[in-house]
């Protein structure tokens, strides 16, 4: 594996982090970000699992990992904001990948990787793309590890989390943790919902400062995202999410006053028929203890009585 160090070296770069750029420089971080891809159970085999195959229950984990294994298809990983290589490096060495899109906005680091990695460019397993993640078509990649750049972090997971891909971001923790939030927690919230929405989300490594360089302001945090339908139905998810934005904007309110004082922002005509339409239990709640199951029926309700203006 290629020294992260001596990549920012032959770089010739400091870490600009007025363009977000903070390079992992802990090769034990580095190395566990692809296996992020994995399950807590086979990783834990891949790291000598006789322990969990002594019980029962664990055992049971890992055979269910391994078909989740089989399901998560590693041939051709997106990385947004390569840097100077070190995660890239680490993606190209998987077994199971047989191509790397790598998408970098910084002209020289851009330069640099196409320098680095002239070999495996030449063998057609590295795509480097000089531009920025927010606009760039994205290839039709399988699934995604990346360390994001955080000034725009949310906006390129909610370009990825659409394309119903696995996962593995690293965020900044607060941010992460409101993605995986539960209802009735304080970290609950429209980022819980509508990423939720789209796929498992689960926080599973906290990194600190150090392992960065330079080290950004607070600490990240890695977020794993599997991909699976909503359990509920919803015929526009643009209102629907859209209807969630809305109600959040009053989260010390209750849902009923919550619809009513939202109709700019919902698009809702006829805020008062969907509440008096609406479930007693649901209206009396605040919206950060309301479901995403519970949103979805509100919201369908809403989309069929509250005549909206769009
Ligand atoms: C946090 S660094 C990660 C670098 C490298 N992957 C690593 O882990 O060491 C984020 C990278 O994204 C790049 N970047 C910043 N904004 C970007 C954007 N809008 N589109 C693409 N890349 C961007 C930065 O230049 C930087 O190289």
């Amino acid at each position: 594996m290629r020294d992260p160090d001596a990549l920012i070296a032959r770089a010739g770069v400091r870490g600009d982090p007025d363009r977000d750029q903070h390079f992992l420089v802990d090769d034990r971080v580095l190395n566990r970000l692809p296996t992020y891809l994995e399950s807590e159970a086979l990783r834990a085999s891949d790291e000598g699992c006789e322990a969990l195959r002594a019980s029962d229950e664990g055992c049971e984990a890992l055979r269910a990992s391994d078909e989740k294994r089989e399901a998560i298809d590693r041939t051709h990983l997106l990385e947004i904001g390569g840097g100077t290589g070190a995660l890239t490096d680490r993606l190209l060495a998987l077994e199971e990948t047989d191509e790397v899109t790598v998408v970098e906005r910084d002209p020289d680091l851009a330069a640099f990787l196409r320098e680095e990695f002239r070999d495996e460019i030449d063998a057609g397993r590295l795509t480097v793309i000089e531009a920025d993640a927010l606009e760039v078509e994205l290839p039709d990649f399988t699934a995604s590890v990346s360390n994001l750049p955080y000034g725009v972090s949310s906006e390129i997971a909610f370009r990825l989390l659409p394309e119903r891909r696995p996962l593995v971001l690293m965020f900044q923790q607060e941010f992460a943790e409101r993605m995986v939030a539960e209802p009735g927690t304080s970290e609950y919230g429209r980022l819980s919902v509508s990423t939720q929405h789209y796929a498992d989300v689960e926080l599973v490594e906290s990194i600190p400062k150090e392992a960065f360089s330079p080290p950004p302001a607070v600490q990240s945090a890695v977020v794993r995202a599997v991909p699976r339908p909503p359990e509920y139905e919803v015929d526009d998810e643009a209102f629907f999410l859209r209807f969630v934005k809305a109600l959040f904007t009053q989260r010390r309110k209750t849902v009923r006053n919550a619809i009513r004082n939202t109709a700019h922002i919902s698009g809702l005509e006829e805020p008062d028929a969907v509440v008096d339409a609406a479930d007693e239990e649901l209206l009396k709640k605040r919206p950060d203890s309301v479901t995403p199951a519970e949103f979805a029926e509100l919201a369908a309700l809403a989309d069929r009585i509250g005549e909206r203006t769009d």
